[in-house]
């Protein structure tokens, strides 16, 4: 378990989770009465790794004012470090830590590692940033990282001219050897596998020579929204991006300016405690909602009427009831046949939520999530039905039947997304333990703390 050398001495990733493990794991708790829930949450994981790229790559200092203080955005900030950029933690107003100065370096510099843990974010984000630096930088993750796939940014950097050593299966570890400029111009990559691919090489292309203009060809683009959301943090900064037609993205080449940035709460983690109000009963409402907002997270308005919810969206305040059907006897949870290509990231903490409903689910679209921080879809199915669940994969997605659910064990497989999943069924069904809840200190250190708020 990585404890980033860049934590202060009070800040522990796994401190919460840690108090409440026992030998096995962690005892999911049941909830004991209808939840009445008001909680806030820390940054956006996606929010706070494109602004610290963007930053380190900017023509001046930015304020990143409320960022995520996770294992990811930890890792993100000790690669950008080692290439040069200047870090420095200023006392921030939001609840959940310091805000974060950021100094570009006045040249990027190589000859150094990259770890990247098993964050998706900094292995896409970070080798064309290492493509700007001056000598080699080599890329390396944990044992499941090396499974994840890098080809659309292998084969882009290379696909750009840059000199960049691989395995040839298009995964960690490779070494990037900076030369200090990539030249840019027209590329073509296969993003089907992940949008982080289209993203990465968008943050770092106002830094090429000529820009960037971008195809991408292949049967699939997930994440789309998470290509807007990079969209607009590069605009916000200035840079002139044009996306002309489905698939194609034109970046100018030109200065990235530095800014001070709010940086919203991660609303892909508020699923699991919104979810919580559906499977406990009751409401729960998450403070800070965006009023507007690029994160796939805001799709939980319109996705969780989908299962029965009434969801009220008032100021900055966002509240989930449970079904109004919800009876003594049932939940009253409506099944769903939901196309997620889109928000994929939610899928984990959704399926947890259809194996509740009252009728069968399915829920495709999301092939690409067997690449995740694991085979989400093998994973999901196995650790249902090793409860008793009736789950079956299929290519793109699942089939989640009714089935009365009983305790055992819950894998999370160093998945945070697992591990929040687990937690919920276990609001519902005694007994769940799930193995390593410590693992949500990927995204969200305070999960377990957090969810101890919930059921108070
Ligand atoms: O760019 C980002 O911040 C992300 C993009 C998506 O990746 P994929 O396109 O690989 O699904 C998402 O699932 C991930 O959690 C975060
Ligand atoms: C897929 C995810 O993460 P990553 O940024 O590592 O791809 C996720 O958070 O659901």
């Amino acid at each position: 378990m990585l404890i980033s050398k860049y934590s202060e001495p009070e800040f522990d990733p796994y401190g919460d989770a840690r108090q409440t493990e026992t030998d096995d794991g962690w005892r999911a708790p049941l909830a004991a009465s209808k939840l009445s829930a008001v909680l806030s949450l820390p940054g956006s994981k996606s929010l706070t790794n494109r602004e610290l790229v963007l930053a380190a790559l900017a023509d001046s200092p930015s304020t990143l004012h409320a960022p995520l203080w996770s294992r990811d955005s930890e890792l993100m900030i000790d690669g950008l470090r080692s290439l040069g950029t200047g870090f420095e933690r200023v006392p921030g107003s939001g609840g959940f830590g310091d805000d974060l100065r950021v100094t570009p370096a006045g040249e990027l510099l190589g000859s150094t590692t990259i770890d990247c843990g098993l964050a998706g974010t900094v292995m896409r984000f970070l080798p064309p940033v290492a493509a700007l630096a001056l000598g080699p930088t080599t890329f390396d993750g944990d044992e499941y990282a090396r499974r994840r796939p890098m080809a659309g940014v292998i084969h882009g950097l290379q696909g750009l001219g840059v000199d960049l050593d691989d395995d040839r299966r298009g995964t960690l570890p490779f070494t990037v050897h900076g030369t200090g400029s990539v030249g840019g111009g027209e590329l073509e990559i296969d993003a089907s596998a992940s949008s982080q691919f289209v993203s990465a090489l968008l943050l770092s292309a106002p830094r090429f020579e000529r820009g960037l203009d971008l195809r991408h060809a292949g049967d699939r683009l997930p994440s789309l929204p998470h290509i807007e959301m990079t969209i607009a943090t590069l605009t916000a900064r200035g840079v002139e991006v044009d996306n002309p037609e489905t698939g194609r993205w034109i970046v100018a080449p030109g200065p990235i300016r530095g800014i001070d940035v709010d940086i919203e709460p991660d609303l892909s983690n508020a699923a699991p405690f919104l979810v919580a109000a559906l499977v406990a009963g009751g409401s729960v409402t998450i403070t800070g909602w965006p009023s507007e907002t690029t994160q796939v997270g805001a799709q939980l308005i319109d996705l969780l009427p989908k299962f029965g919810a009434r969801v009220e969206h008032d100021g900055d305040r966002l509240t989930v009831h449970a079904p109004s059907s919800a009876t003594a006897e049932g939940r009253g949870i409506r099944g769903v046949h939901l196309d997620l290509s889109e928000a994929g990231e939610l899928a984990p903490n959704l399926v947890a939520l259809a194996a509740f409903a009252d009728e069968p689910s399915t829920i495709t679209g999301i092939g690409h999530i067997r690449h995740h921080e694991t085979d989400r879809l093998a994973a999901l199915a196995a650790e249902l039905n090793g409860l008793g669940g009736r789950v079956t994969e299929l290519d793109d997605g699942l089939r989640i039947e009714p089935a009365p659910l009983h305790g055992g064990p819950w894998r999370a497989y160093a998945d945070h997304r697992m591990a929040t999943t687990g937690a919920i069924v276990g609001l519902a069904v005694p007994g769940v333990i799930v193995d390593d809840i410590a693992t949500t200190g990927k995204t969200l250190p305070q999960f377990t703390a957090l969810w101890e708020q919930l059921l108070a």
